[in-house]
């Protein structure tokens, strides 16, 4: 069926200006003005803009994690995802010890499949390095097409990863063309920090605050970034909360390192002293890295216009209030960490960066689809608007009022982190490889038709699964 978008302006990384986009096959098929219509779908964008699909480089769908399981899975988390104008969504699959990779890998492609109303990818978790990890690599990038690699550096005994994995990793990231993600906080200090905390009887949700400083997240992102410049390998910041590591990542990138790094909605906006609620509502505010010091935010907005951080991403990873986050009433450290952002992160950025003039429309753009199209491998079959691209577009009202809320989200979870605050902008319509997902802000997806995405070696194009091409 065919489709004809008309009277919006398309904006892309680079450019802005007002043109039709015929859609055929999945595909954008033409773009530019009088096309014409052979009998396709009339949708009319008068007043909005069009942007390239969402790409959300984060998030933890059906995750199990601090003894429980997040309330999202891939279909109401998707389903968000879609109503915030992301049409893509990379999960972080996790692997255990001695497990063949394969066998995570499809346990991840189980809990998907028939859920996603979006398309999506995974990254894969790498806890150990030896032989035989290292033999089973090319599977995972030449099969699988997960080209990217998750190290966390914090959550001790449970998925923290010793340097020497860190390092084997990025070894052989360099050598099999993977991208290399760190999850930075030296996980070793908050375990004497956070045991120390509890023995001096300081149990309430501030304390994951007090026991995760700055400090440990610059060390550890420091320590990543100095470890692939040994390697001459690539990595990727998850989570940037704070001034101590985009110091340490500009500090790489100035000696031509290849690091980059992401930060989410909820550092941009929300800070340390929401810990505090009363009547332990602080621990709706409990994920890692820790929400800071307020001055933090005007650091992250400046990383994200210079360039010292490239993307964002959601780090979504939900809890019920009640009955999840609860179970850490009286011992903050057994409160599950993570949040609900999937929906809000194209909002907030419009809202907060583009609407306030902290970065640039094509910023915007870059920051929420396009880099990440490019780092991830796949661009340009996704993250940009260009003939031959899927047709993965974003029917964006600027001006409209809207307040943020647990009653106006679509995510499963009981409440909202961003509870009450009013943001301009949002997506109407939102179509994926051609069909709408939301339809003037209905949905009206299909669990089950996202695909899996195969993606292309690090600084490589794909322009579909089979094609992967010069470098970037
Ligand atoms: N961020 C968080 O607290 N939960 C999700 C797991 C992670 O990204 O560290
Ligand atoms: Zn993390
Ligand atoms: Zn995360």
């Amino acid at each position: 069926m065919l489709k004809l978008i008309k009277n919006g302006t398309i904006v892309t990384a680079t450019d802005i200006y007002k043109a039709e986009i015929l859609i055929e096959d999945e595909k954008i098929s033409a773009i530019g003005t009088n096309l014409p219509a052979h009998g396709a779908e009339i949708v009319d964008a008068k007043g909005c803009y069009v942007f390239p699909g969402g790409i959300d480089p984060h998030t933890h769908l059906d995750m199990p994690f601090g003894g429980t399981i997040t309330k999202d899975d891939f279909e109401s988390g998707t389903i968000a995802a879609a109503f915030g104008g992301t049409t893509t969504v990379i999960d972080f699959c996790l692997t255990n010890k001695g497990i063949p990779l394969s066998q995570s890998i499809q346990t991840w492609h189980d809990k998907a499949k028939d859920k996603a109303v979006i398309d999506y990818g995974f990254h894969l978790m790498i806890g150990e390095m030896n032989n035989d990890v290292l033999k089973q690599l090319d599977g995972v990038i030449n099969g699988e097409g997960i080209t990217s690699f998750k190290v966390f550096m914090a959550y001790k005994n449970v998925l923290q990863a010793d340097d020497e994995t860190l390092f084997r990793t990025l070894i052989a990231a360099k050598e099999l063309g993977a991208l290399v993600m760190v999850h930075g906080e030296n996980g070793d200090v908050i375990d004497y920090l956070t045991k120390k905390a509890l023995e001096d009887g300081n149990t309430d949700p501030i304390y994951h605050a007090l026991t995760r400083p700055p400090e440990v997240e610059g060390e550890a992102t420091g320590r990543a970034a100095t470890l692939t410049g040994l390697a001459g390998s690539q990595l990727y910041v998850v989570h940037v909360s704070c001034a101590e590591a985009v110091k340490k990542i500009t500090e790489a990138r100035n000696k031509g390192f290849n690091v980059w790094g992401e930060t989410c909605p909820q550092y941009l906006v929300l800070d340390q002293t929401y810990l505090e609620k009363p009547n332990f509502e602080g621990a709706k505010y409990v994920w890692s890295p820790p929400l800071r010091e307020k001055w933090n935010q005007d650091v992250l907005w400046n990383a994200l216009k210079t360039g010292q951080l490239q993307t964002i991403g959601s780090d979504q990873c939900s809890f019920d209030f009640k009955g999840q986050k609860e179970l850490g009433r009286g011992d903050f450290t057994k409160i599950p960490n993570g949040g609900p952002m999937i929906e809000d992160r194209l909002s907030i950025l419009f809202s907060e960066g583009v609407k306030k003039g902290r970065i640039t429309l094509n910023q915007f753009v870059d920051i929420t689809s396009t880099r990440i199209a490019k780092l991830f491998g796949l661009f340009p079959k996704k993250g940009t608007i260009t003939v031959g691209a899927d047709a993965d577009l974003v029917i964006f009202d600027p001006n409209v009022q809207r307040t943020l809320s647990v009653e106006a989200h679509h995510m499963a979870v009981d409440y909202s982190a961003f509870e009450g605050m009013a943001v301009t902008g949002e997506p109407i319509s939102v179509l994926v490889r051609g069909e709408f997902v939301v339809h003037n802000k209905k949905f009206v997806g299909t669990p089950g038709s996202g695909q899996y995405l195969k993606r292309a070696k690090y600084g490589m194009l794909r322009s579909s699964d089979q094609d992967e091409r010069q470098t970037i």
